[in-house]
Order: structure tokens, then C-alpha cells, then sequence
């Protein structure tokens, strides 16, 4: 965490965004000795000793933050074994690779299931998702580690949800008729999941799909474009994004590493809005095929809901498709 002090909100149930905690560590500057919001239930110490999460604090996080800067994203080794040398833990970090790994099948369920939960009213701030009681629209979700507000959107649009494994077949998706499929986020390197790319390849053009994070990768690579590791990811709550057409931009939350080269996409394909901070590409859409994507979470809530819009578009293009 760049933030220097954490904890002071303590940790509330409400905005867990997966069944587990898939943190391999945390390491934060200052750790706030007490928590204040009517929310918290328990404290971040608390929460992370539970899921068996280590964390260390009185880190040099401003040090790291400036490293990484210059070097870009680095692999750190962090152990709570004290008979490891330091010569061990920097073999460690220098042997491990992020580019290559398959970490979506470890974070994915294991079994199909029904998703039935809406944003809490009292949360609730689109009049349009407020309304969507009556289309029903069938989505199938693939989990490559869903956050959980990515469906809460989608159910509040009115949407029924079935979220099956990463490795699903498509052939069983497609069977199921559904009205749109969402593949959704996920950790990791999208060139290290053939098998989720020919499951995009095989479901897109047949049914409208939405892709969010990597989700978008995975179907920009799917549509004969490429990806690329970045200097240093996007992370955060306040992203500028245009979306071209329009020229409306968003405030949006990003956390990726890769991205999609904008120039390797072939005819067709759209790139629909850009990163204003370095001009990557943050959406694209292949409108001959009903296929939509965004590199961006418009499910998150960093304050601006700016992105929420995209779940309607993804609406519009599922009734489209229906014929009204
Ligand atoms: N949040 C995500 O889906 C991350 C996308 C992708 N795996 C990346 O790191 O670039």
C-alpha cells in the first residue's frame, strides 16, 4: 500500500469482493491502532490472521514506491519462515516469474453456480438498475476470479446469473442459450491461459459478450490482437478514461499489469476508450460480433461511478440481439 497509514477503517463483510482472500502478503508503511467506522467489524490484523494472510508493517513503503518507479515492477520475496537466509529469499525473488503463470485456475470456483444477490438498495444510485426488474436476461459468468460487485451490477440490471469455472467448456455455455456471457477479471498473464482464449474464441460471434479486466485481454487476444506486459500496471481509483465516441471521460478504478496493443487489433475491431494518462488502450468493441470489453472496473465504487453505464450498454446489446 502506498498509503502510509492503513487500517483506521477496519474491515467490514459488505465489501468483500471474493469467497476468499486471495492476498499472498501485504506491506504497509503505519497500521492505525484503532479502527473507526460504523461499518468495521473487525480490524485489518483481525482479518488477515484469520484467512492466514501475512502482513508486515514499519516498511519503507515510500523507499519501494520510489524504486519501482524508476525499475518498474519487481518481484519481492516476503516470508514469515525466520530460518531462511536472506541469500534464500533473493533467490527466491529472482527465480520467480509473473510472465508464463496460469493464476486464474487457483483463484476460479470449482463448480457452477446461481448468483442471485443486487447492490443493496440503500446503495443503490442508478434509476436505471432500480428499474430493471422485467428483462431477465440470462448472462453466464466465467470466473477467473469475479469480483463479486461485477455480478451484484449485473443482477441489479436485472440480469440472472449462472458463474461457472474458468475452465468450462463453451460448448456447455452455448448450449445453456444464455443471453450474453461475461468473462470477467482475473489475475495474471492473459498469454498464459490458451485454454480461456479459445473459450472467448469459441463463444464470441454466437452470443453479445462483455469482457472486464481480463476479461477484456482475453478477448482482444481472442479477436487477433495481442497483449504486453506494462512498465508499471495501472493501479487505482482514479484513471482518467475517454471514451472516444462521445468524448465524455470517466474517472475509473484500474488494477492490471497487462494490456491490449492497441495496434495489433485487426479491421473491425474498435478501440472505444483510452487511458488518458499514457494513451493505452482501456476498451474495445467488435460490433459485427455483439462483443464489448473494457480494461477498467465500471463495477468498482472509488466515489465516481462514472463507469457504471457500460453493464446498460452491455443490456442494450443483449436486447438487441433479442430483436427489441
Ligand atoms: N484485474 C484484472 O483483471 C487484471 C488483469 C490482468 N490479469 C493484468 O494483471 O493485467
Amino acid at each position: 500500500m502506498t498509503n502510509p497509514h492503513i487500517g483506521n477503517t477496519g474491515v467490514n463483510s459488505g465489501d468483500e469482493e471474493s469467497q476468499e482472500c486471495h492476498l499472498g502478503g501485504l506491506i504497509i508503511r503505519s497500521l492505525s491502532n484503532c479502527v473507526s467506522n460504523w461499518r468495521a467489524i473487525e480490524t485489518l490484523p483481525e482479518y488477515l490472521k484469520r484467512r492466514n494472510v501475512m502482513g508486515i508493517y514499519d516498511v519503507d513503503t515510500r523507499a519501494i514506491t520510489r524504486r519501482l518507479r524508476e525499475d518498474g515492477s519487481l518481484v519481492g520475496a516476503l516470508s514469515t519462515d525466520t530460518s531462511k537466509t536472506d541469500e534464500e529469499l533473493l533467490h527466491a525473488a529472482r527465480t520467480w516469474e509473473i510472465v508464463g503463470k496460469d493464476l486464474i485456475s487457483g483463484v476460479s470456483c470449482t463448480e457452477p453456480y446461481e448468483w442471485k444477490y443486487r447492490t443493496d438498495d440503500e446503495w443503490e444510485f442508478s434509476a436505471e438498475a432500480g428499474k430493471a426488474d422485467t428483462e431477465g436476461f440470462h448472462v453466464v459468468a466465467y470466473d477467473f476470479g469475479v469480483k463479486h460487485n461485477i455480478l451484484r451490477r449485473l443482477s441489479s440490471y436485472g440480469c440472472k446469473i449462472t458463474v461457472v469455472p474458468s475452465n468450462w467448456p463453451a460448448s456447455e455455455v452455448i448450449k445453456l442459450n444464455p443471453d450474453g456471457v461475461l468473462f470477467s477479471n482475473g489475475p495474471g498473464d492473459p498469454s498464459a491461459v490458451p485454454y480461456a482464449v479459445d473459450t472467448v474464441k469459441e463463444v464470441t460471434g454466437k452470443i453479445p459478450v462483455f469482457g472486464i479486466c481480463m476479461g477484456h485481454q482475453l478477448l482482444g487476444q481472442a479477436l487477433g490482437g495481442s497483449t504486453f506486459k506494462m512498465k508499471f500496471g495501472h493501479h487505482g481509483g482514479n484513471h482518467p478514461v475517454r471514451h472516444i465516441q462521445t468524448g465524455r471521460v470517466e474517472i475509473s478504478s484500474q488494477n492490471h499489469n497487462y494490456a491490449v496493443d492497441s495496434a495489433s487489433l485487426p479491421e473491425g475491431v474498435e478501440v472505444t476508450h483510452i487511458n488518458l494518462n499514457d494513451g493505452s488502450c482501456a476498451g474495445i468493441s467488435y460490433p459485427a460480433m455483439k462483443a464489448m470489453s473494457l480494461q477498467y472496473h465500471p463495477e468498482s465504487s472509488p466515489g465516481p461511478h462514472d463507469a457504471d453505464p457500460a453493464f446498460q450498454r452491455f443490456i442494450e446489446m443483449m436486447k438487441e440481439n433479442r430483436g427489441h
